[in-house]
């Protein structure tokens, strides 16, 4: 991790000024290099905070230092500074696309300045992929811009050299990524991945510029998975995207299309007439920023801005849970601003994303679970515990749980409400989190508790849970279609049974949804 092009690996040449921007284990400072008077950046990577071990950081370091492209950031040098990896990179005053977008061009940015920024980047990946790298990671948040109009691509905390001998396998299998970009075959069990993986993120982040945030980004990671998986491929839509061209449209679909050998390469996409066309980006780019604070202010705004939103999302959730009624609106802006904030952090082991999407159904799968239900339906009145396990069964909860006594791992939080069903049977539900709910589907229309509480002749029946012996409960993992569904209605159903008590228990780990169902007679 030694030093390069003059800059000294002592932290003492350095003077840490503004923050400048904030990952998931990272914060990065704008800097003075002392001896040379010259602005720089410093990642400063938190070694506790950090998923990966030295060995891990000090590839990455020295993969960003041996990066020699004009669109690539590279790494100056990098040393341990106490319980902290600092990494000197040059400083790109106008930071992220994303920062900029969230700060000044919240549904977007135009097409031409969309087609330079993308030109760069993709040039950045052309030569990475040549290199035998793959980024994965990338992303607006990950696309740097300088005030002359320059384009770096950033962050290389999760890239793997693919040629790597000795640890190939590993760098293969544990994917660290944003789950909005992801491509499907990096969630798909058994199929490898490769380059064009980055391909696909770069045809969602093409949308993320296009709109202001990427498609799905509304939802809960797990959902954003799932949906990854079963949706039709993202694009721009020919009628509300109107003031988008032809060829842009074309491009974005090239990239996103599911089956990753139909995906060009990005050395063949930069031919497309799209790329060909685009401006140069110091004539295209620079009017973005005229007229903006500096760019550490910026970053100011928007953590104030975050913390505002959060802080009245949980206010909001505590209010309205209390008085039993969240509208779905309020529901979806919830799980967005946890969603926004969690994404970076969300960092997974493929192994279990394959294992869960293993279970998923997939389209030609939805009419045998449909016929699963009629078998559900006959075991109510059962106990049935159902998972969503990323370790698949190393956690389960095999207890039944009272009110206000489950605080599990992560931030457990146990909301017990007690609801009357339409036969004036209590029916009790303890609900966790937004995101959960959502990915269970049962948020569609309105809340659970609405749900649960206002269907004045029904009774709310979790499907297609496995049959089990009364008030036993079923360790183990999810099976094929036991949980993850797409619609609300695979969830609750209209049932002549009268299930007179319902718990309904579910917490969140990493961002996986674990929930437990009890009905009594
Ligand atoms: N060289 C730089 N110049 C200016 N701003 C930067 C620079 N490097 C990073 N930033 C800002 O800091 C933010 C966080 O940096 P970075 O993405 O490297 O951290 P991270 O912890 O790896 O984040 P994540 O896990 O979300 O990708 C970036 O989104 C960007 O806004």
């Amino acid at each position: 991790m030694g030093g390069s092009r003059g800059y000294s690996a002592n932290p003492s040449d350095y003077k840490l000024l503004e923050e400048i921007g904030y990952g998931a284990s990272a914060t990065v400072y704008r800097a003075i290099y002392l001896p040379f008077n010259d602005v720089v950046a410093i990642k400063c990577l938190d070694l506790d905070r950090c998923n990966s071990n030295l060995d891990d950081i000090r590839r990455e370091a020295q993969t960003m230092s041996l990066i020699d492209h004009p669109n690539v950031i590279r790494a100056y040098c990098s040393f341990v500074v106490d319980r902290n990896l600092w990494v000197v990179m040059p400083f790109m005053s106008e930071g992220s696309c994303l920062h900029l977008m969230k700060i000044a061009y919240p549904d977007g940015l135009e097409e031409p300045a969309i087609g330079s920024i993308l030109k760069e980047a993709l040039k950045a990946l052309d030569y990475l992929h040549r290199q035998g790298h793959i980024h994965r990671d990338v992303k607006a948040g990950n696309i740097l811009l300088d005030n002359n109009g320059t384009v770096k691509l950033a962050d290389f905390g999760v890239s793997a050299c693919m040629f790597d001998a000795g640890d190939r396998q590993r760098s293969r299998n544990t994917f660290v990524g944003t789950p909005c970009w992801m491509a499907p075959e990096v969630l798909q069990p058994g199929s490898g991945y490769n380059s064009k993986a980055d391909i696909w993120s770069f045809g969602i982040t093409a949308l993320e510029l296009a709109h202001g945030h990427a498609p799905f980004s509304k939802y809960p990671p797990m959902k954003v998975l799932l949906m990854t998986i079963q949706n039709a491929p993202p694009g721009l839509d020919y009628d509300r995207d109107k003031k988008f061209s032809k060829s842009f449209k074309e491009m974005v679909a090239m990239c996103l299309v599911k089956d990753q050998t139909k995906r060009p390469t990005a050395e063949k996409l930069l031919k497309h007439s799209f790329f060909k066309h685009a401006k140069p980006p110091e004539l295209s780019l620079k009017k973005l920023f005229s007229d903006l604070p500096p760019l550490w202010n910026r970053v100011k705004a928007l953590q104030v801005a975050d913390l505002t939103a959060t802080a009245h999302m949980q206010l909001k959730d505590a209010a309205q849970l209390a008085l039993k009624k969240m509208p779905s609106a309020e529901q979806e802006a919830l799980s967005q601003s946890e969603y926004q904030r969690g994404v970076s952090a969300w960092n997974f082991d493929l192994d279990d994303l394959k294992a869960q999407a293993s279970l998923v159904c997939d389209d030609d799968d939805i009419h045998e679970c449909k016929d699963d239900d009629e078998s559900m339906k006959s075991s109510l009145g059962h106990k049935a515990t159902a998972y969503c396990d990323p370790s698949l069964g190393k956690l389960s909860l095999n207890r039944e749980v009272s009110q206000a006594e489950c605080r599990g791992p992560g931030s457990i939080e146990l909301l017990q409400i007690d609801c009357l069903n339409g036969k004036g049977k209590n029916l009790e539900c303890a609900i966790v989190e937004a995101g959960c709910q959502e990915i269970l589907g049962l948020k569609k229309n309105g809340s659970i508790i609405d749900v649960m509480g206002s269907t004045s002749e029904k009774d709310v029946v979790l499907t297609r849970a496995n049959t089990v012996k009364p008030r036993e409960t079923q360790t183990g993992p999810l099976t094929p279609g036991v949980v993850l569904s797409r619609s609300s209605s695979d969830w609750v159903h209209n049932s002549e049974r009268s299930a007179s008590k319902l718990e309904l228990i579910t917490w969140e780990r990493d961002s996986i949804c674990y929930m437990t169902a009890v009905s009594h007679d």
